[in-house]
């Protein structure tokens, strides 16, 4: 089976085969740039975004037209430990408000010319807490692994995930400390705002589920005990995405601590996405760290929802207008240096 899945190990087989980057359009990509009206580097980060952008796409005038942004949702069993400060219900609440235009994702994508989809993951069927068993069995793992697989429009040409699950927070923390290693007070922070009582509970739950799971097997058993299914379902979306070639932009601390997990079962299985931007959310930093990712952009922001991502989009097409438009030293009659 070479582009789709229906187990896991059909899964790590996919990601196993990726393609990675095309040498010959980032070596065409970085020549053109070289020759642009600009003293060398002046763009600074713009003409790398540029150029690894290209490495996937391959085409000089790749100007950005089609983004796609998908909001994944699911609920976590580890909510009713009271790990957030609000309530369960919000992740539906929140789903019906995607749905009706009202939430910031929607004039985010609006103002930068991207569809959005929404994709609410059985939210009926919260995933049991992983303080006393494994988030999801590996029927439900790959469901909601295919459900963000199948989510992606193959002719996007950026993808940006991202999510919305109460208590998710926890779980990211929860992913990280177990794949990073420390102590689950180093990657546990106040999500959508507990106070320092919730703060102390939620990191002894987070230190609950690594030592429950920890240490057993590879980032995507790590993500199946210790994730949700709407982190799942980011992880099989960035992947599509690799499969089709479509750069990817990764939001906060949830998204990145899901596509951690895919980088720890596949070395190299992010290559294809940039860090959009810093969550505030305090760990984050160390898992694009961790990851090697510098963020686009760094606004104070800790939504989720796609958000920081979203608006990173906008960065990237400055960049490939850039890329795509300027004049060179020759056509221009600019003296070079
Ligand atoms: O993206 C982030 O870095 C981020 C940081 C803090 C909170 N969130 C959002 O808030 C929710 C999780 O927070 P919590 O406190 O319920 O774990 C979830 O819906 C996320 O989208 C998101
Ligand atoms: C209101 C609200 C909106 C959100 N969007 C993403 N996560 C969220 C969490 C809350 C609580």
């Amino acid at each position: 089976m070479s582009d789709t899945f229906a187990t896991l190990s059909e899964f790590r087989a996919v990601l196993a085969a990726q393609e990675t980057i095309d040498a010959a359009a980032q070596a065409a990509a970085s020549d053109h740039n070289a020759q642009l009206t600009k003293p060398p580097g002046a763009l600074g980060r713009l003409e790398d975004l540029a150029i690894w952008y290209r490495s996937w796409r391959g085409g000089e005038n790749a100007e950005i037209t089609t983004p796609q942004v998908i909001v994944f949702a699911g609920n976590h069993g580890v909510a009713a430990r009271g790990v957030s400060a609000f309530p369960a219900e919000v992740t539906e609440q929140m789903v019906l408000n995607f749905q009706h235009g009202g939430a910031a994702i929607n004039q985010i994508a609006r103002a930068n010319g991207a569809t959005l989809d929404v994709v609410a993951l059985d939210l009926d069927q919260p995933t049991a807490d992983f303080t006393t068993a494994p988030a999801m069995d590996e029927a439900a793992f790959v469901k909601a692994l295919r459900a963000g697989w199948d989510q992606v429009n193959p002719d996007a040409d950026v993808l940006v995930v991202g999510e919305m699950g109460i208590a998710n927070t926890t779980s990211a923390a929860a992913l990280a400390c177990a794949i990073l290693g420390g102590d689950a007070a180093d990657w546990t922070g106040r999500g959508t705002g507990v106070d320092d009582a919730g703060l102390a509970l939620k990191t002894k739950v987070v230190a609950e589920g690594v030592a429950l799971h920890g240490g057993q097997g590879d980032g995507l058993d790590t993500l199946q005990r210790l994730g949700g299914r709407e982190l799942a379902a980011m992880a099989g979306a960035i992947a599509r995405a690799r499969q089709e070639r479509i750069p990817v932009i990764l939001d906060g601390f949830i998204c990145s601590a899901a596509a951690l997990c895919l980088e720890k079962a596949q070395s190299g299985a992010l290559d294809h996405a940039v860090a959009g931007h810093l969550s505030a959310e305090g760990a984050h930093g160390k898992v694009l760290d961790a990851l090697g990712k510098e963020p686009l952009l760094q606004l104070g922001m800790r939504l989720g929802e796609a958000s920081g991502a979203a608006t990173a989009i906008a960065i990237l097409k400055v960049a490939m207008a850039c890329h795509a438009g300027m004049a060179t030293f020759a056509q221009a009659g600019v003296s070079d240096s």
